[in-house]
């Protein structure tokens, strides 16, 4: 399947960073409301969450039009400190006027049963983007990613089992390496069908997993296994400092 390149934009500062992020996530938006009448989003945890919070002062964002699901989430209550709904509610949610109904979360009466709750959350998905027979994969109109200092994204790790699905939209992984080792994910055929996927990454901590994802793509790390097939496109928000070690060729960045 073709696959565009990636788009890789690197920037001074995280403020600089956090900001291009919210005006491309505000064009995302844009463009598929225009289209759909809606805009669907799926976020990840760790650094993500706080990184759209610039969008908090961004004009032209219908947020009503918005329904977010979750990259990936942790098997836990859903005010568990661990809960990436949490980390977003305080991060992100807070600061704007998102429908609370048009937030998936996961269904926390099935925590006891892996399979039922990764189930229920890929029906929330089928819900959302009609029919499972009639859709192969769901279209997300953006997907926003982070990766680990060992290439991981979403819950999807280095030689886990979970990186060969080819059917499931939604998977349970129990022995994640990074706590908590209880999780659900979005599957890698679901990143790869979204409309946009974009990585955001910042800290010269990140400079070495950084280069092995784009300079060494045939290692085969998770990360560098997002490849949304065309007309996808796959975009790399990166500050100087994450991107510092790359060869692959930055652009510019531009809306
Ligand atoms: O729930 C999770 O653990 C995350 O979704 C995970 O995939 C995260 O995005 C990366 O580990 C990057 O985390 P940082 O942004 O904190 O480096």
């Amino acid at each position: 399947m073709v696959a565009a390149a990636p788009v890789v934009c690197s920037f001074p500062s995280s403020k600089e960073l956090s900001d291009a992020l919210a005006d491309f996530v505000v064009k995302a938006q844009k463009e598929a409301i225009e289209k759909k009448g809606r805009f669907t989003i799926a976020l990840s945890g760790g650094s993500l969450p706080k990184q759209l919070s610039a969008l908090a002062h961004k004009t032209g964002v219908k947020w009503n039009k918005w329904h977010v699901f979750y990259a990936d989430e942790r098997a836990v209550p859903l005010d568990d400190p661990d809960s990436n709904h949490l980390l977003c509610t305080n991060e992100f949610y807070s600061k704007v006027p998102i429908p609370k109904e048009h937030i998936h979360t996961i269904d926390t009466s099935l925590l006891d049963d892996m399979e039922e709750l990764s189930d229920a959350y890929e029906k929330e998905l089928i819900q959302e983007f009609a029919n499972r027979n009639t859709a192969r994969f769901p279209m997300f109109d953006l997907i926003l990613l982070g990766t680990g200092p060992d290439g991981h994204t979403a819950s999807l790790f280095p030689g886990h089992e979970l990186l060969t699905e080819e059917d499931r939209w939604v998977a349970p992984i129990e022995d994640s390496p990074k706590p908590p080792p209880k999780r659900i994910t979005l599957t890698l055929p679901v990143l790869n069908h979204a409309v946009r996927v974009a990585f955001v990454a910042a800290g010269e901590g990140k400079a070495d997993i950084i280069k092995t994802i784009l300079d060494k793509p045939e290692e085969g790390l998770p990360a560098s296994r997002v490849r949304p097939v065309a007309p996808g496109q796959l975009y790399w928000f990166l500050d100087d400092g994450a991107a510092s070690k790359l060869e692959y060729p930055k652009t510019p960045f531009k809306l």
